[in-house]
This record gives C-alpha cells, structure tokens and sequence, in this order.
C-alpha cells in the first residue's frame, strides 16, 4: 500500500477493530492517527498500538491523507463542520463507516471532496471483517484502490453500484455479529441449564460457531445441504430445528434485518 496517512476520527469500537486489524496486517503504526473526546481512550490505545493520538480531530485534518470518519451517525454533522473549516486547498479522500450517513449529507457538510461510504464490521479485528463499499463523485479510481487496500487489510470487500445497498449490507453484516453473538449467549445459557458448566458451555458453542462458519466458508455446498448433514431423520437435531421453524425464526431474522435496513434508512433523514 502506498505510504498515505491515514486518520482516523473517533476512536471506538468500530475504529479500534480497524486499526488493530490493520496493523496485524502489517500497516506500520506511524501512519495512523486517532482522535477522540476521550482522553483515556486515545492513551490506551497509543499504548496498544503505537499509534499517534489526539484530542483534536482538527489535527486528523491537517496532518491525514485519508480522514476515516467513526464517530455515530447523530454527531456527523457536528463533527465534519470542524473537519472542513481545516482542509484549505486539499481535497483528502473521506472514508465513512457511518451507518445510514449518505455520500450527500456528507458532501453537503464537507464541501466538494471524494467520499467513499463503507461498512464493516467488528471481526476486522481479527482480520476476518467483511466490508461494502460504495464510491460518491470525485472518487478517482485511486481513490477506490487506496479504501479497498485499507479495508481489503482487514477482510473481504464488496464495491456495491447503488448506494441503497449498503443499508442492506449494513443489516446483513455491519449488525450481523451481533445476531450471531447473540446466538451463541443463547446457546451458553441453554447448555448451562443442560447441566454443562459455563466453561464448557462456552468452549463448545464458539468451537463449534467456528467449525459451522469454516465449513460453510470452505464447503461448496449451501448452508442447506450443510444443515441436512447433521440432520438424522427423526434424530435429536430435528427434533430442535423441529423448535425453531415452528418459532417461525425464519420469519423473526426477515423481520430483525429489515428494521436494521430500515433504521439506517431513518439515520440518513
Ligand atoms: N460497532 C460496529 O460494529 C460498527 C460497524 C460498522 C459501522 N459502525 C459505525 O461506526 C461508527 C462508530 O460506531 P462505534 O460502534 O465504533 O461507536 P463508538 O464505540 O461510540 O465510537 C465512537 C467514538 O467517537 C467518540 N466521539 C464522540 N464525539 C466525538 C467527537 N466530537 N470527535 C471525535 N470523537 C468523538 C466517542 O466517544 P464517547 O463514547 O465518549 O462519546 C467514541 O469513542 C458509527 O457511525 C457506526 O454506525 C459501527
Ligand atoms: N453497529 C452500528 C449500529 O448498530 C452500525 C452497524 C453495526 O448502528
């Protein structure tokens, strides 16, 4: 990757995964600054990571070639009026992992500099993330080059023609470790109550969430035939999904990603 500095602003969870993902990649820490309003934060993860830290996300502006913009949706507006007011006569690429935020609300606080929108997700920091991207105007092809090698440093990547997507992207998998985080604190506590102790509980539903996820990754069969492997007719495992179809999940997960798309929707507005 070429030797751009990269910013970014607001250091949370999103942003930590970022960073620690690229730098376990092997992106020198020298070139990533973070700012902040938490002053800990900045000091933790300088310490972490060796990266360079500051309260003021005026000195991101002035010092990055690639300003990452990761603080919520709701301060965007707020944060991006004191970005402007410091790039002068430069024109640094924008790269926003904003739920919901569009290429125009940012264009309309930013002034005529390149936007690409993108979302990942947490697993980055384990270089496993998957992100979207989807490019504004006055995105060089450079420009696309330099945000897929950040985000391509920390997973998959997917470019995405219609900005719409990314509201679908963002319910699939911006939220969607979430869903599956969730699953398995479900799983822990029902193999508790099966008598397991929580150690065991828990080292056997994240082996096998991993061994699921490897399998469905590395397999060339759908996650269909997948599931009917493990299925023995009239066996214990029908017997459960037995439990989750009649729940109507399928129904339940339709119903929880559309919120998600439709509450990025709302954050745009
Ligand atoms: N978390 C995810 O899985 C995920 C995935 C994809 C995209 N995103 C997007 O990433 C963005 C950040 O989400 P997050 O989950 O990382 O949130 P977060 O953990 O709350 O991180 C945002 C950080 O920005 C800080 N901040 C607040 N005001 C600021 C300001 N004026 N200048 C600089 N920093 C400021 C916050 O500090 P305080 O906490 O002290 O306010 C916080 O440390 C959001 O837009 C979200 O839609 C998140
Ligand atoms: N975390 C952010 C949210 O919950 C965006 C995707 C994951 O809004």
């Amino acid at each position: 990757m070429a030797q751009q500095v990269i910013g970014f602003v607001g250091a949370g969870n999103m942003a930590a995964s970022l960073v620690g993902g690229m730098i376990a990649k092997g992106i020198r820490p020298a070139r990533i600054w973070m700012s902040d309003v938490s002053e800990q934060r900045l000091t933790d993860l300088a310490r972490q990571h060796r990266v360079h830290v500051t309260a003021r996300n005026e000195e991101i502006a002035e010092r990055c070639d690639v300003l990452v913009l990761a603080v919520k949706p709701q301060l965007m507006a707020e944060v991006c009026a004191g970005l402007k007011a410091q790039f002068g006569d430069r024109t640094p690429l924008i790269i926003s992992i904003a739920a919901g935020v569009t290429v125009d609300n940012l264009r309309s606080w930013l002034g005529d500099v390149p936007v690409i929108r993108t979302m990942p997700n947490t697993p980055a920091l384990v270089q496993a993330g998957a992100t979207g991207l989807y490019a504004g105007a006055g995105v060089t092809e450079e420009h696309r080059q330099l945000a897929s090698q950040i985000m391509a440093s920390v997973g998959l990547t997917f470019w995405f023609e219609q900005e719409s997507e990314l509201d679908a992207v963002t319910a699939v998998s911006g939220s969607g470790p979430a869903y599956f985080f969730l699953l398995m604190e479900a799983m822990i506590e029902a193999g508790e109550q099966l008598g397991l102790s929580s150690h065991t509980a828990r080292q056997l539903v994240l082996q096998t969430a991993w061994g699921a996820a490897q399998l469905a990754i590395t397999s060339e069969q759908a996650p269909a035939a997948l599931r009917e492997q493990v299925t023995s007719p009239g066996g214990t495992t029908a017997a459960a999904l037995d439990v989750f179809e009649k729940a109507g999940l399928r129904k339940l997960v339709d119903d929880a990603l559309t919120a998600a798309r439709d509450r990025a929707r709302e954050l745009a507005k």
